[in-house]
């Protein structure tokens, strides 16, 4: 009963109350600093990453304890005179923003990096895609540890009566002074911290209800008291949603005869391609790229390529592994920067300009990609893991290109029924197949109307009875006019769709023509057993 006075008394209250406003406002401060410090140590500028482990490393290294005293006694020598409890806000902030840099980067780095790339082929800069892609899904992992930060920093406020708070602990100690009832008072402060530490847990467990994209995506999910009991993070996929069903395939195939708003929107955006006569689309000139590798010499990777796509066409790039292929095509939207040689889309260099010989990348590079608005679908897919059907293709429309919510959502809408899957809109990645990955990755390009589509190994990892729905929807934008280049070991795809094919090996264009010419009757050795090669398999 006297526990329960002491623990409900004005004074003891208030005391928490104190503990908590430190805790908050560090929290918050310290997490904003961590955040700027995993950036920093994670960036190229060796000035940077350098500051940012020096700090980590004397505050990590140090007991809060003498951080407190140190601002306590240097602050005022410097003339700036602090209330204790902004000494404590301050040292508190200060000493968190070292552990939450650690696990913030280790938050970002467990966030797959083809998910930046996929971000920064739609025209995403930087910041939204640090914003929009890589912390929510970085906070999945992150969240667990801002809970654990919070809780032990609410418990160490104690080490602040050092600098003279008047917080909890101090004052069971001062009311411990006057009556000598220790067990009593140290109970009650107990009871006090335990409470505020759980509804610390319980508000981790609501943001992590909050942030997790199966637990949004599902229509009934496991309740917070159960989740916190059993500890039970997701719950199994529904039978209906864990797989696709089996008439899927045939659901695509049959939307795939026709595909008549994905030609429409094709046909669309082909009649905004401007090329004139003495100028192809894309042009690359002397195109050289090499890997810098540490302790090694630089690699080599093109070699002088010289190849060009006119408006319209469709290109089907074929070669062994490691001949470079799927590097040209992220060169022609600078996903990787040339050494040297030039490539121009429509008449233009993507985020480079021209000083002298040399092309220059320019600072607004996202801007120059979203302007050129280059289209691209990766082998891995590449969908946004956290968000749905719908919302990876809404994403680059509303972020990228200002649209509104509502229009993004029906463009999407309308593409995702383009390409067969309207049923699917709200389902994340995990729960399609690999076929129905890969037509969401074209209608998410497709959502920035663009003028060129690329398209790299668009099928290679996928089973064969998938192949057929994804090759069904690139047939049809080459039909309605889109200007492609495909890097595919798809031969009879790029036999009956491509107009022109191009062979590489070792970094060079060994041999191009009609895929009649070059598929039937290759000139070159290097053409001819890679093409046995890839037809006895
Ligand atoms: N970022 C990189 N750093 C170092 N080397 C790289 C990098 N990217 C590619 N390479 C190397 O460049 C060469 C060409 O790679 P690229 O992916 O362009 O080949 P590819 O013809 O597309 O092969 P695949 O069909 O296997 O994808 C390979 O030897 C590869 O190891």
């Amino acid at each position: 009963m006297e526990i329960l006075q002491y623990a409900t008394s004005a004074y003891l209250l208030n005391g928490l109350l104190i503990a908590i406003q430190i805790t908050g406002i560090a929290m918050v401060s310290g997490l904003a600093l961590g955040l700027l410090l995993a950036l920093m140590r994670m960036s190229n500028n060796p000035v940077f990453s350098g500051v940012a482990w020096f700090y980590i490393w004397v505050m990590r290294g140090t007991p809060i304890l003498l951080q407190l005293i140190f601002i306590y006694d240097a602050l005022p020598r410097m003339g700036i005179l602090l209330s204790p409890f902004w000494t404590a806000v301050i040292g508190f902030a200060l000493n968190e923003a070292a552990f939450a840099a650690e696990f913030i980067r280790g938050g970002l780095l467990s966030v797959k990096r083809n998910q930046s790339v996929a971000a920064s082929a739609l025209g995403m800069g930087p910041f939204v895609t640090l914003r929009r892609i890589v912390l929510p899904q970085a906070l999945r992992a992150i969240a667990p540890q801002i809970s654990n930060g919070t809780i032990s920093m609410l418990k160490g406020t104690s080490l602040a009566s050092i600098v003279f708070v008047n917080e909890l602990t101090f004052r069971a100690q001062q009311i411990v002074a006057t009556n000598f009832d220790f067990f009593t008072v140290f109970i009650a402060a107990a009871t006090l911290y335990l409470c505020a530490t759980t509804l610390i847990s319980f508000g981790q467990l609501y943001v992590e209800r909050k942030i997790d994209p199966e637990l949004r995506t599902l229509s009934k999910s496991p309740s917070l008291w159960s989740r916190w009991v059993t500890g039970v993070r997701t719950p199994m996929p529904r039978e209906e949603e864990a797989s696709p069903k089996p008439a899927d395939a045939a659901q695509a195939s049959d939307a795939s005869d026709d595909h008549v708003i994905i030609k429409a929107l094709a046909s669309d955006v082909a009649k905004d391609v401007q090329e004139t006569a003495d100028m192809p689309f894309v042009v690359c000139r002397n195109v050289r790229k090499s890997y810098k590798l540490r302790g090694r010499e630089p690699l080599e990777v093109l070699n002088s390529v010289n190849f060009e796509v006119h408006r319209g066409e469709v290109v089907a790039i074929l070669g062994a592994s490691g001949s470079g292929k799927s590097t040209l095509l992220r060169l022609i939207n600078h996903l990787e920067e040339l050494n040297g040689g030039e490539i121009l889309v429509e008449g233009k260099p993507v985020g480079y300009e021209k000083k002298g010989d040399k092309m220059v990348p320019i600072k607004a590079l996202s801007k120059a990609r979203a302007d050129a608005r280059i289209g691209m679908v990766f082998q891995s897919f590449d969908l946004f893991d956290h968000k749905t059907a719908l919302e990876n293709i809404a994403e680059a429309p509303v972020q990228v290109y200002g649209m509104s919510r509502s229009d993004a959502n029906e463009r999407a809408r309308k593409l995702l029924d383009g390409v067969g899957l309207g049923e699917h809109a709200d389902h994340l990645p995990m729960r399609l197949s690999g076929g129905q990955q890969q037509r969401v990755a074209i209608a998410r390009a497709l959502a920035t109307k663009p003028k060129l589509m690329l398209f790299d190994e668009p099928t290679s990892a996928l089973d064969p009875e998938l192949v057929g729905e994804v090759l069904a929807v690139m047939r049809s934008l080459a039909e309605a006019g889109m200007t492609m280049i495909v890097v595919t070991h798809e031969i009879r795809f790029a036999r009956e769709v491509a107009d022109r094919v191009v062979f590489m090996d070792q970094g060079v264009i060994v041999e191009e023509g009609p895929p009649s010419e070059v598929l039937d009757n290759p000139k070159e050795p290097r053409t001819q057993q890679f093409l046995r090669m890839v037809q006895d398999h």
